[in-house]
């Protein structure tokens, strides 16, 4: 036992691991001193200019930008659709690592939400190993352009994209589209895909969405993947969104102020 790390027996007689203070000469079962609490620095928190102060300005990181695990590829294509946004046709939809980060009132939070749950396609943090995309809106609020690459964490059979994670790209450039059209929440009711040619990982593909026709709550969509050049239609799909007051949905594109 020279690790200094014993065992002690509970009331219910299970056997509990914990760390033993343990003195030369002094039986493992005897109750050891606690040495006094030495309060630590608290390391800084990240994002925040003074603690947790009212004063202090707390922001989520636009995802939807380069870093550095873009391909050149990736960066060349999302350098074309921002020039798309300069005459105002389209626009840029920031996307934070969570749902909540989009709601207006905490991008002008002033003290650190903390962590919570994740965007699923926000979920892994390594640059380039998951979904690395930007999501652009027409300005008739109808259409969704999604730019994406396919990082190797993707993975369904060996080198290509799982289905799942095709259908994750299209539920999420449809989904923004539902939602810029519906003003208000939108939740999927029925998405059905045509997978027509296997995603290479590392690729970077294209999601194109258009709301084909809007029925009282009802909204029906379209989406089509393609490979930059329009060479290859790797999947398409149609989807019908239902609108719902629940507070628990996304929040609109509409309601997230440009950053
Ligand atoms: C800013 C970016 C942030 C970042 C966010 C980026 C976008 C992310 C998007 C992700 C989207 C998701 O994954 S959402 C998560 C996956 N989806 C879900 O969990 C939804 C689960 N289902 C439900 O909660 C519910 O079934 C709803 C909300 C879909 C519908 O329920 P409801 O509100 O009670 O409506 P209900 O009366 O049943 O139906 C209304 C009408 O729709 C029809 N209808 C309903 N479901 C269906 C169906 N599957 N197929 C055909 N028709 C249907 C009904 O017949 C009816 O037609 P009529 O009689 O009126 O003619």
């Amino acid at each position: 036992m020279g690790g200094g790390r014993g065992r002690r027996s509970n009331p219910a007689g299970d056997s509990i691991p914990q760390l033993c203070h343990r003195t030369p000469g002094v039986p493992i079962d005897v109750p050891v001193p606690t040495p006094p609490h030495v309060p630590q620095p608290r390391p800084p928190r990240p994002h925040c200019c003074v603690s947790l102060q009212a004063s202090c300005s707390v922001s989520p990181q636009d995802l939807a930008v380069p870093n550095a695990g873009w391909s050149a590829a990736m960066c060349e294509q999302y350098q074309r659709l921002l020039r798309c946004t300069t005459n105002g046709s389209w626009r840029r939809i920031p996307s934070y690592r969570r749902g909540l980060d989009h709601l207006p009132e905490v991008l002008q939070m002033t003290v650190d939400p903390g962590p919570g749950p994740r965007l699923f396609l926000r979920n892994v943090d390594a640059e380039g190993a998951g979904f690395e995309y930007a999501i652009f809106l027409h300005a008739s609020g109808r259409r969704t352009r999604c730019l994406c690459q396919v990082g190797p964490y993707l993975e369904g059979h060996q080198g290509f994209a799982h289905g799942g994670a095709i259908a994750t790209l299209v539920d999420t450039t449809v989904g923004t589209c539902a939602l810029a059209a519906a003003k208000m929440s939108a939740m999927t009711a029925k998405l059905s895909i045509s997978y027509l040619a296997p995603v290479p990982l590392g690729a970077v593909v294209v999601a194109d969405s258009r709301v084909e026709q809007h029925e009282g709550r009802k909204i029906f969509l379209s989406c089509q993947v393609c490979d930059t050049q329009r060479d290859t239609l790797y999947a398409e799909a149609t989807a019908l969104f239902i609108q719902v007051e629940d507070n628990n949905s996304p929040p609109s594109p509409a309601a997230c102020p440009q950053r």
